[in-house]
């Protein structure tokens, strides 16, 4: 693949400067990252360092799963055709011990427990359940009364009926799991031919930069945040990792390090800092100099000056040529980690085999107006959460910004699971909007609903972070919560139609009313203790400023919202405002 046109870089202060519109996407740049990486060289391991990997054959049943006839329950082997009635019982087969040569004959039972082999003869299970043992003389039973009448085949396993004899199981491709596992280990395969994962070098650069571990920092001295996040972020991806530490930004020492670095047996190289306009960031110019420089820079915000390139080791005479993958990471934490999960996570992955290694996508909807950038399409740091009603009315998962996006301020990464892609539009995106969210961490983590409220009584609230920036507290001026009373709804017997229509217009005339947003909704049945319950709960939590009642308004004696309302009003609820409604909300 020919190199990126502005990348014939021979000093920093000769890079050419790349205008938006030349400069590549994100997309592109990635297509061109994976189109140069390749599969690692296949390695076999025993099973139980597998878990993660990518199997590298097929694997087939050596023998048929269950072996032997199975019971499928604690019970007795039957003759099918013989029907009800009493029976002696002639052996005990139990799992893992089966009365062995005893064959079932029309007329007698044998004792079976939960997978224990089926004697031969017997052609049923009748369940204990099913059964009734009868006293003998010494208090030991050696008869049973059979029940029930059983069908031919009645909880037995069949022979290979989980798995059969020399059937595939698992394919070449395929990532192994803990099931995964678990069907190697049944299949007795102990070593694995698997695709390893990469060994990746990590080398932070900087004048500035010290170890962490020093106490008190000198005057221009930080410490050092991108190497040890990044290794981190490296061994969450299964590799293993060298630490390369700091280099000053010298283009010397760095030569000597990149080198050293070269010569062991790395896959991925990734340094940090260095990368941009600088007249003493030599990290590009050194690159280019040990192999081909893909690109430089990509339209994307964080991380712009984040480069690629491809370094070609020298081949020896036991060993071929080697290909090493480096990138370039920004200096900037947030931009370094960023650019990690966008472009470093999907090669680590394409590396170790996988099929597909692109990051996870899904819709989420914001949860909060965000202004975009005029120029760089953003990657927009956001924790996702599902939600019962994701702002439309029905569930989804709703996008909460992490706050102020600097690419120096790496608390914005801090518990993001997602980064929203954001186009560069220069306009603000309302709250609800719906927009793609790249998820980069483990989202099982976060309930359903981080409102523990929520299992009682169905309602759900998005919790705002106190340290918004001014654009977002502006932005949610009026918070909302909504609460349906109706005994149809609550039961689930019918639909709750007023609730969501209340949210969207709340959300859609956010504008008008100056940033209102629906943050909690409830559902609740026309009784005042349920009621009080949720109101109370609402007017105790301080983000709430409106709160909006629909149904149970009327004359019948089930209309009881405004009794129920009455107790919390008259409670000190200083700035919360009660709107009651009837259900058939007119907007
Ligand atoms: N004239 C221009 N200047 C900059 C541009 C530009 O286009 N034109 N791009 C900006 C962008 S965007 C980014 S991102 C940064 C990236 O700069 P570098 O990759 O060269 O990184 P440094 O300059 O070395 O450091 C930037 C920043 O990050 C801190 N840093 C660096 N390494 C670490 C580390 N290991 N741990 C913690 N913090 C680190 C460093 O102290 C700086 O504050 O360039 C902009 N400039
Ligand atoms: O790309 Mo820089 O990462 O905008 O700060």
């Amino acid at each position: 693949m020919e190199a990126n046109g502005d990348d014939n870089i021979r000093s920093a202060s000769s890079c050419p400067v790349s205008s938006p519109s030349t400069m590549l996407s994100m997309e592109n740049a990635l297509r061109i990252v994976l189109s140069i990486a390749q599969r690692l060289q296949t390695v076999t391991l025993p099973l139980h360092d597998t878990l993660g990997k990518v199997l590298a054959e097929d694997i087939r049943a050596p023998d048929p799963l269950p072996p032997y006839r199975a019971s499928v329950k604690d019970g007795y082997a039957v003759v099918a055709s013989d029907g009800p009635g009493e029976y002696p019982i002639i052996t005990e087969s139990r799992a893992g011990n089966d009365g062995i040569g005893v064959t079932v004959t029309s007329g007698n039972v044998a004792y079976v427990t939960t997978g224990g082999p089926i004697p031969n003869g017997a052609n049923a299970v009748v369940q204990v359940e099913d059964t009734e043992l009868v006293e003998g003389a010494l208090g030991e039973s050696k008869r049973v009364k059979i029940l029930v009448q059983a069908r031919q085949g009645l909880d037995i396993r069949p022979v290979g009926c989980d798995i059969e004899k020399d059937a595939i199981v698992l394919r070449s491709g395929e990532r192994i799991g803990t099931s995964e596992v678990g069907l190697l280990a049944t299949m007795g395969v102990m070593l694995v031919k698997v695709f390893p994962n990469p060994t990746v070098a990590v080398l932070s650069t900087g004048d500035e930069l010290v170890e962490p571990t020093k106490e008190c920092l000198g005057r221009g001295q930080i410490r050092d945040s991108n190497r040890s996040m990044i290794m981190a972020a490296a061994v969450q991806q299964g590799c293993k990792v060298l630490d390369l530490g700091i280099t000053r930004d010298d283009e010397e020492h760095l030569e000597r390090i990149l080198d050293g670095a070269m010569s062991s047996e790395i896959d991925i190289l990734l340094t940090s800092g260095g990368v941009s306009m600088g007249d003493r960031d030599f990290v590009k110019p050194l690159l280019k100099k040990r192999g081909t420089v893909y690109f430089n820079r990509v339209l994307m915000k964080p991380g712009k000056p984040v480069t690629f390139a491809e370094l070609i080791v020298k081949s020896t005479k036991e060993k071929g040529a080697r290909k090493i993958l480096a990138f370039g990471l920004p200096g900037n934490p947030v931009s370094c980690l960023v650019c990690f999960h966008l472009f470093v996570v999907p090669t680590i992955r394409l590396l170790s085999g996988w099929e597909n290694p692109h990051l996870l996508r899904l819709n989420a909807r914001l949860g909060q107006p965000i202004k975009t950038d005029p120029v760089r399409p953003e990657f927009h740091r956001a924790i996702i959460r599902w939600r019962v009603n994701d702002g439309s009315g029905n569930p989804g998962f709703v996008a909460e910004s992490t706050g102020h996006q600097m690419s120096s301020r790496l608390l914005s990464m801090k518990s993001a699971n997602a980064l929203l892609e954001l186009p560069a539009t220069g306009s603000v995106l309302p709250a609800g909007t719906s927009v793609s969210a790249i998820v980069i961490s483990d989202i099982s983590g976060f309930p359903v609903s981080d409102n523990p409220l929520a299992l009682e009584s169905n309602i759900s609230i998005q919790h705002i972070s106190h340290k918004q920036t001014v654009e977002e507290s502006q932005a949610a001026e009026v918070r909302v919560a909504v609460l349906t009373v109706s005994d149809t709804v609550a039961s689930g017997a019918g639909p709750d139609r007023s609730g969501p229509r209340a949210v969207s217009v709340v959300n859609s005339s956010s504008e008008r009313l100056g940033g209102a947003r629906v943050v909690a909704t409830a559902v609740v049945p026309d009784e005042v203790g349920k009621i009080k319950d949720v109101l109370q709960k609402w007017s105790d939590i301080d983000k709430i400023d409106l709160i909006l009642t629909l149904g149970g308004t009327g004359f019948t004696p089930r209309d009881v919202t405004p009794e129920a309302t009455k107790s919390v009003i008259e409670k000190e609820t200083p700035g919360l405002l009660f709107v009651m409604m009837q259900e058939s909300l007119k907007v």
